[in-house]
C-alpha cells in the first residue's frame, strides 16, 4: 500500500484537477481540505477525487450537535478519512462517531474519523502562547488518548510523536502524519517535521504531503520519487 496522501491545497478547480491527474498514479490517495472545499463545494470535491481514496481534511471543531451535522452533511462524499479537532472534547468526538455510524448504516461506507491533536505548525512556544499545557509531545499524547477513548479511528500528529504514540496506542490506531519534508524541501510554516522514510519507520500509518509535491517543478516526478524512497 502506498501510504502517501497528496494534499491539494488550492481554491482553483482546474489546478486541483490537473494535480490530481498527475499525482494520483503515484500516491495512495488525495487530500482536499478547507481551502478547496470552501471554494468549490461538495460536487467538485467529489469530481476531483474521482475513484481515488479521499481524505477530507475539514478539521471540524464546534459544539457536538453542529459537528455531528457536519459529518452527516458530507457523508455522501464517502471519504476514507475525515478530520475533527480533538480539542473540541470527548462529547464532540463521540457525537461525530455516532453520526458517522448513522451515515454508514445509510451509505454502506464507514468514514474513518481522525482527531487533530497539535498542529504541526506549532511548537512548544506557540502552545504556551495560547495557554495550552506543553511540551507539544505531552499535549499530543493527552489528546490522542482522549481521541481513542472517544471512539476515533486515529489521530493526526507530527512525525516527532509517532514512535511514542505507536508504543502507547497499539498497531491498529491510525497515526496520520503531515509535517513531512523530503531532504532539501522547504519547511514553509511547518515546525515539527521529518523525512518520509523516517516517519514510516517510526510507525506512521499514512503520510500527508502537500507542497513538496504540488510546488515541485514536476509534481508527478516528486510523488514518484517519494514512493520510490518509501519502497526502497
Ligand atoms: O497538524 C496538521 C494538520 C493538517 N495539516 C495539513 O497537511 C498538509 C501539509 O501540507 P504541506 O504543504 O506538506 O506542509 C496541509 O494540507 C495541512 O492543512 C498539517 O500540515 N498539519
Amino acid at each position: 500500500m502506498n501510504p502517501v496522501f497528496a494534499a491539494l491545497d488550492t481554491t482553483d478547480l482546474d489546478c486541483a484537477r490537473g494535480l490530481a491527474a498527475a499525482v494520483a498514479p503515484h500516491v495512495g490517495g488525495l487530500k482536499l481540505g478547507l481551502e478547496f472545499f470552501l471554494a468549490q463545494g461538495l460536487a467538485n470535491t467529489a469530481a476531483v477525487a474521482g475513484a481515488t481514496p479521499l481524505f477530507l481534511d475539514l478539521k471540524l471543531h464546534d459544539i457536538p450537535n453542529t459537528v455531528a451535522g457536519g459529518v452527516r452533511a458530507i457523508a455522501g462524499l464517502k471519504p476514507e478519512f475525515l478530520t475533527i479537532h480533538t480539542a473540541g472534547g470527548s462529547a464532540m468526538m463521540r457525537a461525530a462517531v455516532d453520526a458517522a455510524a448513522e451515515a454508514a448504516a445509510q451509505t454502506g461506507h464507514r468514514i474513518k474519523l481522525l482527531g487533530v491533536t497539535v498542529l504541526t505548525s506549532l511548537d512548544d512556544g506557540d502552545l504556551d502562547a495560547v495557554g495550552q499545557r506543553g511540551p507539544a509531545a505531552d499535549q499530543v499524547r493527552r489528546l490522542a488518548l482522549l481521541a481513542r477513548a472517544s471512539g476515533l479511528d486515529g489521530v493526526i500528529c507530527s512525525p516527532m510523536e509517532v514512535a511514542a504514540l505507536r508504543a502507547d496506542l497499539g498497531a491498529d490506531f491510525q497515526l496520520v502524519v503531515p509535517g513531512i519534508r523530503p531532504a532539501g524541501a522547504a519547511l514553509g510554516d511547518q515546525k515539527r517535521v521529518m523525512g518520509p522514510r523516517d516517519a514510516i519507520a517510526a510507525g506512521a500509518s499514512r503520510l500527508v504531503i502537500g507542497r513538496p509535491i504540488t510546488e515541485a517543478p514536476d509534481p508527478a516526478a516528486a510523488a514518484r520519487a517519494i514512493a520510490a524512497e518509501l519502497a526502497a
